[in-house]
């Protein structure tokens, strides 16, 4: 049987990883064969372990590329129940591939990343794996302006790079809803 493929989006700080961790324990508790892997690029808590804002964490493989994850999967030949991925929105565009590939050969995948940038553009990754997903789970956050929850978009609140990929946390970013955004970027 075919594997089943769940994608988890929202902006920053909305339980994204917090999700995958229970997720995890869930597997965990049934006695499953999971990997979990994150991207190099996102050294900001740990480079070997996945860690939610509230500091849970679990045990993660680093991988430079989607094709490492390919590489990891077929080393254990067959004996994975489930693949969890963090920070979907920072790997390279071949992700989508490799994880049609896993879910063909049984195994389930739980995606979690960045729908949108803080320019309120999607990640192009995030939307593909949500395309081919079995089931898309859409997290919201406290607004960080006027404290209602329903913050959908991340606002960057410093200026000093234009790049969309930009490690960081509350020292960079925070989570608003549309109309704080608006009233953030009024050139939206
Ligand atoms: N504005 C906010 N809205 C909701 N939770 C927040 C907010 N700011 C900080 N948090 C904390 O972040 C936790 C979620 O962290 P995490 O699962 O790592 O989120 P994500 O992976 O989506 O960034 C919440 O349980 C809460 O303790
Ligand atoms: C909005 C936005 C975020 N990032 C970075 C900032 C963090 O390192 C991660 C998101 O982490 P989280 O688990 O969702 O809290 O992504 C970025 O590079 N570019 C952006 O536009
Ligand atoms: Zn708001």
């Amino acid at each position: 049987m075919a594997g089943k493929l769940t994608v988890v989006v929202g902006p920053m700080y909305s339980g994204k990883t917090s999700t995958l961790l229970s997720m995890v324990e869930i597997y965990t508790l049934g006695r499953k064969n999971i990997k979990v892997f994150k991207p190099l690029i996102d050294n900001r808590y740990s480079t070997d372990h996945v860690v939610s804002h509230t500091g849970q964490k679990v045990l993660a493989v680093n991988v430079k590329s989607s094709a490492e994850v390919t590489r990891a999967v077929e080393a254990e030949s067959g004996r994975l129940d489930a693949v969890f991925i963090d920070e979907v929105n920072f790997f390279d565009p071949q992700l989508l591939e490799v994880v049609q590939q896993i879910i063909f050969d049984g195994i389930d995948v739980f995606c979690v990343g960045l729908d949108m940038s803080y320019k309120h553009r999607p990640f192009a990754i995030t939307a593909s794996l949500m395309a081919i997903a079995d089931e898309v789970v859409k997290k919201k956050a406290v607004c960080h302006v006027c404290g209602e929850y329903n913050a959908t978009v991340t606002h960057r609140t410093s200026n000093h790079i234009d790049s969309e990929i930009d490690v960081g946390g509350m020292d960079k970013y925070i989570a608003v809803c549309r109309d704080c955004y608006k009233k953030l970027n009024p050139n939206k």
